[in-house]
C-alpha cells in the first residue's frame, strides 16, 4: 500500500476543465420549482392529508403540536357549555388552525414527491419477465411481480427489465431515463463494476441475461417511490434530540401557566380555561414543532431533485459536516470502462506471443478488462476467439480484487495477467526472472494514466514476463474544477485505488485530488476511513465496485455511482443516480443547508416566544393590577384581544414560514462560526421583534371588531 501526498498547487493543467452541467437534471416536470405552497393547487391537493394527519397516533410524533390538538379539542369542548361566549369559539378556531397550518406543511412538503412517485409507478407496472427454465428448460413468460431471487431472465432489444439484478451474461445498451431522466444509453455488462441493471429501465439493444437480486416490492423502484413520498422517513438521531427539547420546554411552560390561576385568584381575577390554554399555546414553540417534519422532507426532497436518493436522513445530515471525501479511482473518477488498446512485447517475444498469451488467460475473465483483451486480440491479430469448452482440462484463475490477477492454467503451461507487482511476485516465486524493460513499459503506460496488466507465463522453459497489456480508462469530464469547489468548502479530496501508484499519481493529477491512495484492498479503503472517523471527522465515501462496499457501508455517507455494482449500491446510504463523484458537493450543501434551516428556524421560535410573553402577560393583568399597566407598553385593547391576537399571530407565522422551510435558508460557503452568528442575528433579533409587530398590527385588527371588550 502507498500512500503520497500531492500538492494542489501542482502544474495543474487546465486543459481538463470543463464547466460543469447544471445541477439538477431538471426531468422531474411537476412540483419541480418554487417553493411550492405558493402553488395553491398543491395546497388543495394537500388539504385532505392535513386533516387525516389529525389522528392522535400521528400527531403524537411532535410533543408540541399534540399539546396544541390537546388544548383545542378542551377548548372546543369548553365553548359548548357557554355557546354564547364569542370569545371561545374564535380562540377555538384559530386553534384548530394552528394544528391543521401544521399538518399542511408537512403535507405539502410531502406532496412534492408523489407527483415523481406516480411516474416512478409507471415505469413499475406491468412488465413480463422472461425467465429462462432451470436446467436449461424452455424459457417462460412470467409477470414481474412473480419473480424470485436467483431467477435467471433474459432482456432484449426493447424489453423492459422486470427487476433489479447483475448481468450474469452479455453486454447491452440500456435506458435508464425512466429512473435518472438522462435519455443517454448506458453500458450494462457481466463481471465488472457495471453490472447492476434497475428493474423497470429498458434494454435498447443487444441481450443480457440477468440473476434477479431483489424480491418484487422491495426493488430499487419500490424504494424510490418509497423515498419520494416520505414513507421510509425515520427522525435523524438529531430530530429526535431537538424534539425532545421541545418537549422539555412545552413541559416547563405547562408548569408556568399552571401556577397562573392562584396568582390571578389573588389579585382577584380568574383566567378561563379557555385564556390559559391559548396562553401556553403563544408560549411553547409551535413555530419550529410545526415546521421540523417539513424541513427534513424538504431536505430529502432537494436532494432527489438532484437526482441522489438518500436512504438515511442521518447521512442527509452528517455530509453537512463531512471534512474528507474519499473516491475510488476506476469507474467514479474515471469512466470505468478500461479497455485493452495494445499489446507491448518485452524483448525476446514478439506483439503476436503477447496477444496469443492475454487472449488465452482472458477467455473465462468476465470482466470488462478481460473482455476487451479478448476482442482486441481477434480485431488486431485475428485470433480466433476460442470457446472455454474447447480447452479441456483447462484450470481457470479468476480475477480478484486481493490477488490482482487472473489466468489459466493448460497443457502444462500457467499463464498469469495482472497487475505488475503481484505478477513479478508471481515469476519471481518460480524462479523466474523479470527482465527490466517489462517494468520500463510499465512504468510508461502508468505515467500516461494507463493500466499495464503484465502477462507471463511459466512452461518447460520456466517463468518469465511476455509483455504488457494497456488499458485505457478516460478521465470523467470537468471533475477538476468541481474538485476545486470541494476544496473551497473545507473538504479534503483523496483517491483510493487499487491500480499502481504511478497510475494513480498520473489520474490525481488529471483530475486534481488532494491526496491518494494506490494498490489499496477493500480491507485499506475500509482502514482509511476508520482512521480518519478515529479523529471524530466525518468521512464520505463514493464508489461503484464491490470492493467499494465495505468503505461505502463504514463511511458517515457513502454515496454509491447507479453505474455500479448492486452489492454497493446495497452497501452505500446513498445513490448518486447520474453517477456524478462531484455530486457530493451538492449532497454538502443540501446537508449544511439542513442543519442551518433548522436551527435558524428553533432560533427564531424560541425568540418569538420569549417575545409574546413580554406582549401578552402585561395586558392580561393590566385590568386587574393597575399598576402592571405601565408595562403593558404595547397599549393593546384590551385583554381578550391581546391574547386572541398572540393566538392568530402565532398562527399565521407557521404559514408565513412554510416557504422558507420548505427551500431552506441560502446556504453560502463561509465558516461556521460566522454562519451561526449571522442566523442568531437575523433570525434571534427577528423573532424577538416580529411578535410586537405582529400582535400590533392584529390587535388593531381585532379591536375594529364590534363587541370586543
Ligand atoms: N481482469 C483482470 N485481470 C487481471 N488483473 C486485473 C483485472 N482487472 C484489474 N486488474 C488489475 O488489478 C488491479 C486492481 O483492481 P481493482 O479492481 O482492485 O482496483 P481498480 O479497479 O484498478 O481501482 P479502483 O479501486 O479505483 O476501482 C488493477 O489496477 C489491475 O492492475
Ligand atoms: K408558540
Ligand atoms: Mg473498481
Amino acid at each position: 500500500m502507498t500512500v503520497r501526498t500531492q500538492k494542489s498547487e501542482d502544474s495543474m493543467s487546465t486543459s481538463t476543465v470543463a464547466p460543469h452541467r447544471g445541477a439538477p437534471t431538471g426531468h422531474h416536470p411537476e412540483g419541480r420549482t418554487g417553493a411550492g405552497l405558493f402553488d395553491p393547487g398543491q395546497v388543495l391537493k394537500s388539504l385532505p392529508d392535513a386533516f387525516r394527519k389529525l389522528d392522535p397516533r400521528v400527531m403524537v410524533t411532535s410533543p408540541v403540536m399534540f399539546v396544541v390538538l390537546v388544548g383545542s379539542v378542551l377548548t372546543t369542548v369548553f365553548s359548548f357549555t357557554d355557546p354564547g361566549d364569542w370569545f371561545g369559539w374564535t380562540i377555538s378556531a384559530w386553534l384548530w388552525l394552528t394544528v391543521i397550518f401544521a399538518n399542511l406543511a408537512e403535507a405539502v412538503a410531502e406532496g412534492r414527491g408523489k407527483a415523481q412517485a406516480d411516474t416512478l409507478r409507471k415505469a413499475r407496472t406491468g412488465t413480463v419477465a422472461r425467465r429462462l427454465g432451470g436446467d436449461g428448460g424452455p424459457e417462460e413468460r412470467v409477470p414481474g411481480t412473480r419473480l424470485r431471487i436467483g431467477d435467471l431472465v433474459v432482456c432484449e432489444t426493447g424489453d423492459v427489465i422486470p427487476g433489479d439484478g447483475d448481468v450474469v451474461e452479455g453486454v447491452a445498451s440500456v435506458d435508464e431515463s425512466a429512473i435518472t431522466g438522462e435519455s443517454a444509453p448506458v453500458i450494462r455488462e457481466s463481471g465488472g463494476d457495471r453490472s447492476a441493471v434497475t428493474g423497470g429501465t429498458k434494454v435498447l439493444s443487444d441481450r443480457i441475461v440477468v440473476r434477479i437480486t431483489t424480491k418484487p416490492g422491495e426493488t430499487f423502484i419500490d424504494r424510490m417511490i418509497g423515498l419520494v413520498e416520505g414513507a421510509a422517513r425515520q427522525k435523524t438521531p438529531n430530530e429526535i434530540a431537538l424534539n425532545i427539547l421541545l418537549a422539555s420546554l412545552t413541559v416547563a411552560f405547562l408548569l408556568a401557566v399552571a401556577t397562573l390561576p392562584p396568582f390571578a385568584d389573588y389579585a382577584g381575577s380568574a383566567l378561563s380555561m379557555v385564556v390559559l390554554v391559548a396562553l401556553l399555546v403563544c408560549l411553547i414553540p409551535t413555530t419550529i414543532g410545526a415546521l421540523l417534519s417539513a424541513i427534513g422532507i424538504a431536505g430529502m426532497d432537494r436532494l432527489v431533485q438532484r437526482n441522489v436518493l438518500a436512504m438515511s436522513g442521518r447521512a442527509v445530515e452528517a455530509a453537512g459536516d463531512v471534512s474528507t471525501l474519499l473516491l475510488d479511482k476506476t469507474g467514479t473518477i474515471t469512466l470505468g470502462n478500461r479497455q485493452a488498446s495494445e499489446f507491448v512485447p518485452v524483448r525476446g517475444t514478439t506483439e503476436a506471443e503477447v496477444a496469443d498469451a492475454a487472449q488465452l488467460s482472458s477467455l473465462a475473465d468476465e470482466t470488462p478488462e478481460g473482455r476487451s483483451v479478448v476482442v482486441l486480440a481477434k480485431e488486431r491479430y485475428g485470433l480466433r476467439e476460442r470457446h472455454q469448452g474447447e480447452l479441456v482440462g483447462a484450470r481457470w484463475t479468476e480475477f480478484s480484487a486481493q490477488t490482482r490477477m487472473s489466468g489459466v492454467d493448460l497443457d502444462g503451461r500457467s499463464i498469469r495477467k495482472g497487475a505488475a507487482g503481484a505478477v513479478i511476485a508471481w515469476v519471481e516465486e518460480r524462479g523466474g526472472q523479470v527482465t527490466e524493460d517489462a517494468a520500463t513499459v510499465a512504468d510508461r503506460i502508468s505515467e500516461a494514466g494507463g493500466t499495464p496488466l503484465l502477462v507471463a507465463v511459466e512452461d518447460t522453459d520456466g517463468a518469465r514476463v511476455l509483455g504488457v497489456i494497456h488499458l485505457k480508462d478516460v478521465v470523467k469530464h470537468g471533475i477538476r474544477e468541481r474538485f476545486q469547489e470541494l476544496r473551497r468548502m473545507g473538504i479534503r479530496t483523496v483517491m483510493i485505488t487499487g491500480d499502481n501508484p504511478l497510475t494513480a499519481k498520473a489520474i490525481a493529477e488529471e483530475a486534481g485530488v488532494d491526496d491518494f491512495l494506490a494498490e489499496a484492498t477493500p480491507e485499506d479503503k475500509m482502514a482509511l476511513i476508520k482512521r480518519e472517523q478515529a479523529g471524530g471527522k466525518l468521512v464520505a465515501m463514493t464508489g461503484d465496485g464491490t470492493n467499494d462496499a465495505p468503505a461505502l457501508a463504514q463511511a458517515d455517507v457513502g454515496v454509491a455511482m447507479n453505474t455500479g455494482t448492486s452489492a454497493a449500491k446495497e452497501a452505500g446510504n446513498m445513490v448518486d443516480l447520474d453517477s456524478d463523484p462531484t455530486k457530493l458537493i451538492d449532497i454538502v450543501e443540501i446537508g449544511k443547508q439542513l442543519l442551518i434551516t433548522r436551527g435558524a428556524l428553533t432560533t427564531f421560535s424560541v425568540a418569538n416566544d420569549v417575545a409574546k410573553y413580554f406582549a401578552i402577560i402585561p395586558a392580561l393583568f393590566a385590568a386587574v393590577h393597575p399598576g402592571l399597566d405601565k408595562l403593558n407598553i404595547m397599549g393593546l385593547f384590551s385583554p381578550d384581544s391581546a391574547i386572541l391576537s398572540a393566538v392568530i399571530f402565532n398562527a399565521l407565522v407557521i404559514i408565513a414560514l412554510v416557504p422558507l422551510a420548505l427551500r431552506g435558508v441560502r446556504y453560502r460557503p463561509g465558516s461556521a462560526d460566522t454562519l451561526l452568528r449571522r442566523n442568531l442575528a437575523v433570525y434571534g433579533l427577528g423573532g424577538l421583534i416580529a411578535p410586537f409587530v405582529g400582535i400590533k398590527i392584529i390587535d388593531m385588527l381585532v379591536s375594529l371588531i364590534p363587541g370586543i371588550g
